[in-house]
Formats: C-alpha cells, sequence, structure tokens
C-alpha cells in the first residue's frame, strides 16, 4: 500500500520561501518530475559507467549502492565524487578530468538502459495522469541529451511536452529557473505547477519557485533527510502521487 505524509512548515520555512502550507490535493496543471530516482531507477548503469572509468584508470570501483548515493548533481559531479568522495566539487579547467566525463559520458549512452527501468507504478502513473489532462515534463540535472536518450530507450518520451537538462540553460536545480523553462514551454504558468523529486535539490528548486513539492523516499535519498527539507508531502511509492492532486480547468 502506498502512503503519503503531509510535513508541517515551520516558521522558519514559511519565513524563508512566502508560502504559507498548502493541504493536498493540490490544484495543478502541470506537473515537474525529476528523473534519476524518481521516475527511474538508473543507479546500476551509472555505477557501470563511473566503474567503467575507474577501472581503466587503475583505480578501484565502487559499490553501485554507494555510487547511487553521489547522484542529482549532473554528470561531472558525479564524476567527481566518485574520484575524490562525497562532497567534492568538479574541477575546472583540469585536463585530464575532463577526459575523463567524456569518457564517462560515451560509455554512459551507450549502455543507459542496460538496467535501468521505471520504478514500480511510474508507467501506469503515468499514463493515468496524462488522461487526466496534466501537462508533464521532466527537470533534471542529468545532461538533456541524455535524458532523452533514457526515456526514448524506455519508451516514456510520450508522456512529456518537455525535457529540461542540467546544461540546458546556464543554471540547474536547486535554482528555480528550470521549472520556470518547464512550465514556459508547457503553456503554463508557474503557480498552476507541481513539483515532484527525490532529492535536496528538487525540494530546494521548488520551494524557491513558491510552488507545492512532493518528495518520493524510493530514490536516492533517505526519508528523514528529505523530510527534514520539509517537502509539503513525502511518499513513499509513485502511484501516491494521483491521489494529490487535481486538474485545475484553464
Ligand atoms: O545528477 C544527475 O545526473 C541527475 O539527477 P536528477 O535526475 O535526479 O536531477
Ligand atoms: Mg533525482
Amino acid at each position: 500500500m502506498c502512503s503519503a505524509k503531509i510535513i508541517p512548515f515551520p516558521a522558519s520555512v514559511v519565513a524563508t520561501h512566502g508560502r504559507s502550507q498548502q493541504q493536498p490535493p493540490f490544484p495543478c496543471s502541470a506537473l515537474l518530475f525529476d528523473l534519476d530516482g524518481t521516475l527511474v531507477h538508473t543507479g546500476p548503469d551509472l555505477a557501470g559507467a563511473m566503474n567503467h572509468v575507474l577501472q581503466s584508470r587503475g583505480l578501484a570501483t565502487l559499490d553501485p549502492i554507494e555510487v547511487q548515493h553521489l547522484v542529482g548533481n549532473g554528470a561531472r559531479s558525479l564524476l567527481a565524487r566518485g574520484f575524490w568522495g562525497r562532497g567534492a566539487e568538479a574541477p575546472e579547467g583540469d585536463s585530464d578530468f575532463e577526459a575523463a566525463v567524456q569518457q564517462f559520458l560515451a560509455y554512459y549512452a551507450h549502455h543507459i538502459a542496460d538496467h535501468s527501468h521505471p520504478y514500480p507504478g511510474v508507467m501506469e502513473g503515468l499514463q493515468r495522469l496524462q488522461e487526466a489532462g496534466f501537462f508533464m515534463a521532466v527537470v533534471t540535472n542529468k545532461p538533456e541529451f541524455l535524458a532523452h536518450k533514457l526515456l526514448a530507450e524506455l519508451n516514456m518520451a510520450h508522456f512529456f511536452k518537455v525535457v529540461v537538462g542540467g546544461d540546458t540553460l546556464p543554471t540547474r536545480k536547486p535554482a528555480p529557473e528550470m521549472l520556470y523553462h518547464a512550465t514556459v514551454h508547457m503553456a503554463s504558468a508557474i503557480n498552476e505547477a507541481v513539483m515532484v523529486g527525490d532529492s535536496d535539490n528538487d525540494i530546494l528548486a521548488a520551494q524557491r519557485a513558491n510552488i507545492p513539492v512532493i518528495a518520493v523516499n524510493y530514490g536516492y535519498n533517505q526519508h528523514d533527510a528529505l523530510a527534514a527539507l520539509h517537502p509539503d508531502v513525502l511518499v513513499d511509492c509513485f502511484g501516491a502521487i494521483e491521489g494529490l492532486v487535481v486538474r485545475e480547468q484553464a
């Protein structure tokens, strides 16, 4: 059984983001979905590409579970964390690192859907949400070409009117611009949108855009860490989402 838990906003969140708690179901026309850890379990293929790069350089490989906890800030950041540990930043102007990034991207692009698959209930849930008339977008920190490739290989591309990647704009999540961009390209408005994601970046981006955010705890971040960021609702499976949104008529 799916469950959805409303996370009460403390005064600090209200003061910082200027928004009082909204109660679901949220009236909206647009749903903005994070990709890795929310729609698709990509961890094993990301780990495969990471370990390919590490191995080719004679370095120790990483446990795939460890790699998936490093996902969420794009490919360069993932690789930097794989090389130097959690919290590491991708260096600028380091030609060796840039060569490793290209090696990672090339390998990952060829193996992007070897093991990756939508989480349980995602395909059916997206189908019902589309039939209910929601406009849907993917808003991911993954490079845009990889997001398109993954969605095409998993037969998911037809659900989405727009895909915004980590390199589509000069900024990426947790900045809110990707969310604005997605709604503009769906002929919707930001105040008619709800974000769904599995990480701090998704929750913060939604709070900065002043829109409701539903966090999922089956992805790459733990329940308690997510709850501490005060998403509006925290769910433990994708099927809970359709009970939390209601299609707003224009
Ligand atoms: O960091 C990535 O490559 C993608 O992460 P996201 O889809 O969870 O934004
Ligand atoms: Mg994610």
